[in-house]
């Protein structure tokens, strides 16, 4: 079953194994560089997806493009529009040996009626979760390719390559992309890949990414203070998460596991967190999370909101009333909610919106948000990653609703004075 492939790549990275789908990789594009501000601006979204409906990336204009009165996008009446067939993916990450491999196995042989495609990410020449993945795997049709090296730094072209070849020739086959990340990758870049390159969000979304956390060990990880510059990559792999898994909840006591959620949601307050042993959660939970689907947006937006425990940003809560709380533990990166009542001026929005992502989209990970503008009765949703902003009208707003904007935000030094300051700013 298994095709051998040697690759000709840089030194730590030598052999490649894949199975049941061959694929030539021969050459490796660097990823060090980010992709260039992609801004469309909410008044050309506005327009635009109010007449094509929201079906995700892949619509992303520098500003001066977006005043296109034609919205450069297939015809509203065309049947690509309306309904999105492009296959999702979900990305598995988490520190070394917190229990991804357990969880990608559950996926494998739970009853849930996908067909699973794998990418798998180890280092080192021995692929010792491949074989694992490959035994356990049952179905003939899961495919699992394995790929040396790190998804994060030097082979995200080879991701690339592997999604569209996957999309390409075996479409039919499998329903699912689940990719699992080595423990020590940096989930940005990878998340980046979706977005940002034009092929690859035509065919594949990027459904969620699922983060496992060791109950036992990661509040260590989690606290590592790195030298200047270096990325702790267990808090990045907490902070990109829509799903986190604390797992290996045997192994804790319950006030460990009250202290672990604290810091972990000051980190991400959106993202949707659930206890386990052995990885062993509803299905529902790690696929068909839709984390980055606009429509799903504002219920995430809520949930978090009702169900964050220990990090409440409720309208009216300190939040909100621009005054500090105790936070659990200090951090680079965290999560900043803020809400605002009234109307914005989407002008106003749009020009905020350009100004912080030009100077803070590299430490924003994620952002998520419902807007109330004037002269719109419709909810405004928007979602973004670093400098890639996605948006769509939604539910209009009652008669006699309250009409709130809420945003999320996570990133690393955000100023949340800033944020509220450039918020109510927008008010008319
Ligand atoms: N006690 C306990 N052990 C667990 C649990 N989940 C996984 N393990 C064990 O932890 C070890 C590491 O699990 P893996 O699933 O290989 O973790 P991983 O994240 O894929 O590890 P790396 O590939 O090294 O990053 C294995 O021996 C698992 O059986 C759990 O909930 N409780």
């Amino acid at each position: 079953m298994a095709a051998k492939l040697v690759f000709s790549r840089p030194a730590a990275v030598t052999v490649s194994r894949i199975f049941e789908v061959g694929i030539q990789t021969s050459s490796f594009s660097s990823t060090a560089s980010r992709p260039a501000i992609l801004f469309q601006s909410l008044r050309h979204i506005l327009t635009c997806a109010s007449s094509w409906g929201c079906n995700g990336y892949g619509r992303y204009h520098p500003r001066g493009i977006a005043s296109s009165p034609d919205c450069d996008i297939p015809d509203a009446g065309s049947a690509a529009v309306a309904l999105d067939t492009r296959v999702p993916a979900t990305v598995i990450t988490g520190f070394l040996g917190s229990g991804k491999t357990t969880l990608l196995n559950r996926i494998l042989t739970a009853q849930h009626g996908k067909r699973i495609a794998v990418i798998e990410n180890e280092f080192g020449e021995v692929d010792i979760d491949g074989s694992l993945v490959a035994s356990h795997s049952s179905a003939n049709e899961d495919i699992v390719m394995v790929n040396n090296g790190c998804l994060c730094c030097t082979v995200r072209g080879d991701l690339v390559k592997m999604l569209l070849e996957l999309v390409k020739k075996k479409r039919d086959k499998f329903d699912h992309i689940v990719i699992e990340t080595t423990g020590l990758a940096k989930p940005g870049p990878v998340i980046e890949t979706f977005c940002s390159d034009e092929l690859v969000s035509q065919h594949v979304k990027l459904d969620g990414v699922v983060t496992l956390v060791d109950s036992k060990h990661s509040m260590q990880h989690l606290d590592e203070v790195k030298p200047r510059f270096v990325v702790n990559e267990a808090v990045e792999q907490v902070a990109y998460a829509d799903r986190i898994i604390i797992n290996k909840i045997d192994l804790v006591t319950e006030a460990d596991l009250e202290r672990l959620t604290k810091r972990i949601r000051h980190i991400n307050g959106m993202a949707q967190i659930m206890q386990a042993k052995f990885g062993a959660v509803d299905m529902d939970f790690v696929l068909g999370v839709g984390g980055y689907d606009l429509e799903r947006i504002e219920s995430e937006v809520q949930i978090n909101n009702s169900n964050c425990a220990t990090h409440q940003h409720d309208i009216g809560d300190e939040h909100s009333r621009g005054q500090h709380h105790d936070h659990v533990h200090d951090s680079a990166v965290n999560s900043v909610s803020i809400v605002s009542e009234g109307t914005l001026d989407l002008d106003e929005v749009d020009d905020w919106l350009e100004r912080l992502i030009e100077e803070k989209g590299e430490d924003l990970y994620r952002l998520k948000g419902v807007l109330s503008i004037s002269g719109s009765d419709e909810r405004y949703i928007l979602q973004g990653v670093h400098s890639m902003l996605d948006g769509c009208p939604g539910k209009s707003w009652g008669p006699d609703e309250k009409r709130i904007s809420k945003l999320v935000f996570i990133g690393r030094h955000l100023d949340e004075t800033a944020l509220r300051k450039g918020l109510n700013g927008c008010l008319v």
